[in-house]
C-alpha cells in the first residue's frame, strides 16, 4: 500500500524470523510485522560493504524502480529503512523460495516442457510490463528467480536494472552465461537485452545447464560471441525454434516478447495460464 512508503520503518517493527538466503552483502530473513502479522522477507545490507562494492546508487535505482513497479510476476519491495550501518530491505515473501534449487532438485536438473514454458510464459508477461516502463532487469537467472506459494515465478532483485537504453558503467561481476553479446562488448544495449536472457532461461530450464556453459571463461565469452548453441534430441522442435529466435547476435532480430507468448510451444503449453 501506499502508506508503505510514506511512513517511515524501523526495525523493531518487526519480529526477525529464520534466515531464507544469504547474500555477498548481507542475509535475507523472514520477519513479521509487529501490527499487522504480515509476514515479509526482510534483507538486510551492510553499508560498509555496498560502500566497498561502490554500489549504493545501484540500490537507490533499485529502490526507486521497485516502488512503481506492481506485477503478480514480480517481487515487491514494499518499503526500506536504515539503522547506522545497515539497509534494511522489505519484501514480498516467496515461500516456495529460489527457483533453481527447484531446478536442481528435478531428474536432469531440468523441468518438463509444459513446467518451462509456464514460467517463460510469466517472465514474458513480468518482462513485458518492465519494458512497457523503460525498465531493463539486465541480470536475468535462476538465482534472481523466486516462487510463491502456489509456485507462480517471481522475478526478484532489480540490483542491475536500469532505464532503457543504457550503458554498462560497472564491470561484471558473477557469470556471464546470461549476457548477450553487445553487453560483452560494452556497447549500448537496451530492452532486447532481456530477450537473450529468456532464451538463455528458456534453454537451462529445458536441459539443466545453460547454453553458452564452458569450463574456462574465455570458451563462455567466445560462444556467446558466436552464439555456439547445440540442441539435446530431447528437444522439441518448437522450443528449439522459440530458442533460435531469441538468441540472436543482432538484439533487434530478437523476436519480440509479443511473438514469445504467441509462439506454438507457448500456446500449446503454457495455453490455460494465458
Ligand atoms: O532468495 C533468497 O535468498 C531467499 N528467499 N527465499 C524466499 C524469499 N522471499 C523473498 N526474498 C528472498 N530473497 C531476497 C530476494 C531479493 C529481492 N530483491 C533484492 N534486492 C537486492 O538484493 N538488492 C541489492 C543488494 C545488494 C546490492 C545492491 Cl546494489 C542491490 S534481493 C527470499
Amino acid at each position: 500500500s501506499a502508506a508503505a512508503q510514506d511512513r517511515s520503518w524501523r526495525l523493531d517493527d518487526f519480529d526477525i524470523g529464520r534466515p531464507l538466503g544469504k547474500g555477498k552483502f548481507g542475509n535475507v530473513y523472514l520477519a513479521r510485522e509487529k501490527a499487522s502479522a504480515y509476514i515479509v522477507a526482510l534483507k538486510v545490507l551492510y553499508k560498509a560493504q555496498l560502500c566497498k562494492g561502490n554500489v549504493e546508487h545501484q540500490l537507490r535505482r533499485e529502490i526507486e524502480i521497485q516502488s512503481h513497479l506492481r506485477h503478480p510476476h514480480i517481487l515487491r519491495l514494499f518499503g526500506y529503512f536504515h539503522d547506522a550501518n545497515r539497509v534494511f530491505l522489505i519484501l514480498e515473501y516467496a515461500a516456495r523460495g529460489e527457483l533453481y534449487k527447484e531446478l536442481h532438485r528435478q531428474p536432469g536438473s531440468r523441468f518438463p516442457e509444459a513446467r518451462s514454458a509456464t514460467y517463460i510464459a510469466s517472465l514474458a508477461h513480468a518482462l513485458a510490463y518492465c519494458h512497457a516502463k523503460s525498465v531493463i532487469h539486465r541480470d536475468l537467472k535462476p538465482e534472481n528467480l523466486l516462487l510463491g506459494l502456489r509456485g507462480e515465478l517471481k522475478i526478484a532483485d532489480f540490483g542491475w536494472s536500469v532505464h532503457s537504453p543504457a550503458n554498462r558503467r560497472h564491470t561484471l561481476c558473477g557469470t556471464p552465461d546470461y549476457l548477450p553479446p553487445e553487453m560483452l562488448s560494452g556497447q549500448e544495449h537496451d530492452h532486447t537485452l532481456d530477450l537473450w536472457s529468456l532464451g538463455v532461461l528458456m534453454y537451462e530450464f529445458l536441459c539443466g545447464a545453460p547454453p553458452f556453459e564452458a569450463e574456462e571463461l574465455t570458451d563462455t565469452y567466445r560462444r556467446i560471441r558466436q552464439v555456439q548453441v547445440t540442441y539435446p534430441p530431447h528437444l522439441s522442435d518448437d522450443a528449439v525454434d522459440l530458442i533460435r529466435r531469441l538468441l540472436v547476435k543482432e538484439g533487434k532480430q530478437r523476436l519480440p516478447l509479443s511473438g514469445v507468448l504467441r509462439h506454438p510451444w507457448i500456446v500449446k503449453h503454457a495455453g490455460p495460464t494465458l
